[in-house]
């Protein structure tokens, strides 16, 4: 009794009470982040709820957020325990589900240094060049027979094939992977991912795999064993390549077992890291750029305007250059706008609580699972005037940008474990959108008009288009 009372005294923030065992979790359907949105105006920003036996807190304000981001930021570094991330992500020792500590602030000073620098992703310019080229050729064959492209495939394959020459140094064919394919993997690793398991949400029912994931997961680490296992060989018997430039894979192996690197990463880690490298910028910038072609081809108006910045900042006599990026403004805004409205990660990637706390005078139990609802702060009517309208011209004097500075608009989340491929991400989402609007025109099949395209979402890890854009090109440029 007394220890109720005292535990009563502890206001935790408001919400819905949610049944014994289950909790609220018959309060999430198809799109959390839609329900958790609709929660929030009825319970306010900092909402407590119980999904499964995990206190689970729900921040859906610019302000809310920027407490648990930036004010409490160290109580919330870490991450809370993940199936999927200890089944396939050899124990959660990925960056992404690492719990905070010694090891994660290793593996991220690594990353963020060796791999994601601005100097280490310039190495690859060349390489985007190359396969942005590819790509764009081939749209322009379909463009002269005026069909159809399925363009969310073809941006998908283009950021596959980019990211596997990042990481690995080559493009490997689905073939050398598995009979599914790289591309199919990687995708049931994100779906294993995102679905809701009930052994995250009831921790002592996960051992007894009721929906069959935990089978699945161990298969697709298996898959990804032997073939991370394949590549980490090849690396080390072609070391000596001189003059190449060093993968992903290259620059970790330099670290194995060195006495003078201060980075102690082993052959597991390595396989850990590589995961999150190709999930990280395969998706991720995949879903970005998708959506935003979307939004420019539903927005004639927007595409045109952007279609001008090119003509007068690069010509019509070449093709986009990666430097040429800073002086397109408006394509700049374009980005963010698509960011604002489809964040990739609506909820980022959820956080944990490392001790008690207390945020705004709640109570914020240890180890309560703490996810930033960024759909819900970029839609905020507070923070935006007509939220749901497509208007990068909102950016015009705004100084808000998507850094993580500004709490109104934060789709790659802020503080310590903010995203560290942020530029990585913004530079080829902002090549492949100006590529594909600069080359070509775009045009709706059978006739279907701009306000007919549907922006239906599929919830995931990342939040793609539902259905794949199809779309006929039409060439602009006369050299490509
Ligand atoms: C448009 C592209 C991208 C978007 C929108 C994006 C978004 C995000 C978001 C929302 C988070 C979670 C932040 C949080 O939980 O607070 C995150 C984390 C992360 N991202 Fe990205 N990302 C993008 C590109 C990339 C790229 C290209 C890479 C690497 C190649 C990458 C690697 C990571 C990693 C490793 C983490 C986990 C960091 C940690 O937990 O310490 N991301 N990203």
């Amino acid at each position: 009794k007394l220890w109720k009372s005292k535990e009563n005294t502890k206001k935790l923030p408001p919400g819905p009470k949610g049944f014994p065992l289950f909790g609220s979790l018959h309060l999430l359907g198809k799109f959390p982040h839609h329900d958790l949105q609709k929660l929030a105006k009825q319970y306010g920003p900092i909402m407590h709820m119980r999904l499964g036996l995990i206190p689970t807190v729900i921040v859906s304000s610019p302000e809310a957020a920027e407490l648990f981001l930036k004010t409490h930021d160290l109580v919330f570094a870490t991450r809370p325990p993940h199936e999927a991330a200890k089944h396939i992500s050899w124990e959660q020792r990925n960056l992404s589900f690492a719990p905070y500590g010694s090891y994660w602030r290793d593996i991220r000073k690594m990353c963020t240094l060796e791999l994601l620098s601005s100097h280490k992703i310039s190495t690859f310019s060349e390489m985007r060049k190359e396969e942005i080229g590819l790509s764009i050729k081939s749209i322009r064959e379909a463009a002269l027979d005026h069909v159809a492209v399925d363009l969310s495939a073809r941006i998908t394959c283009l950021n596959a094939d980019m990211t596997c020459r990042m990481v690995f140094g080559k493009k490997y064919s689905d073939e050398e992977f598995d009979e599914r394919g790289f591309k199919a993997v990687v995708q049931e690793g994100m779906h294993l991912a995102a679905t809701p398991n009930l052994g995250d949400y009831i921790p002592f029912i996960a051992p007894l795999d009721l929906q069959g994931f935990t089978k699945r997961m161990k298969k697709v680490r298996r898959v990804f064993d032997e073939f991370f296992e394949k590549i980490i060989d090849e690396h080390i018997q072609s070391k000596d390549d001189a003059g190449k430039t060093k993968d992903f894979v290259d620059v970790m192996l330099s670290f194995m077992g060195s006495k003078e690197s201060e980075y102690r990463i082993e052959r597991t880690n390595i396989k850990a890291i590589i995961l999150d490298m190709v999930a990280g910028s395969m998706d991720t910038s995949s879903t970005a750029t998708e959506w935003a072609i979307s939004e420019l081809i539903k927005n004639p108006r927007v595409l045109k305007k952007v279609q001008k910045e090119l003509e007068t900042v690069v010509g019509m006599d070449r093709t986009v250059e990666e430097s040429d990026l800073e002086r397109l403004e408006y394509l700049d805004m374009v980005v963010k706008e698509t960011l604002r409205l489809h964040p990739v990660a609506p909820l980022l990637i959820p956080h944990a609580a490392m001790e008690d706390c207390i945020v705004n005078g709640f109570h914020i139990p240890n180890k309560s699972r703490v996810m930033i609802n960024v759909y819900a702060i970029g839609r905020d009517p507070n923070s935006w005037t007509d939220p749901e309208k497509f208007f990068p011209e909102r950016f015009v004097g705004s100084s808000v940008d998507l850094r993580g500075r500004d709490f109104q608009l934060i789709p790659f989340g802020s503080g310590r474990r903010g995203c560290p491929g942020m530029q990585l991400g913004l530079t080829v989402v902002r090549l492949l959108v100006a590529q594909l609007v600069h080359c070509f025109d775009w045009e709706l099949p059978n006739g279907m008009l701009p306000a007919e395209l549907d922006m239906e979402e599929e919830f995931g890890l990342t939040t793609p288009r539902a259905n794949h854009l199809m779309a006929i090109p039409t060439c602009r440029l006369q050299k490509y």
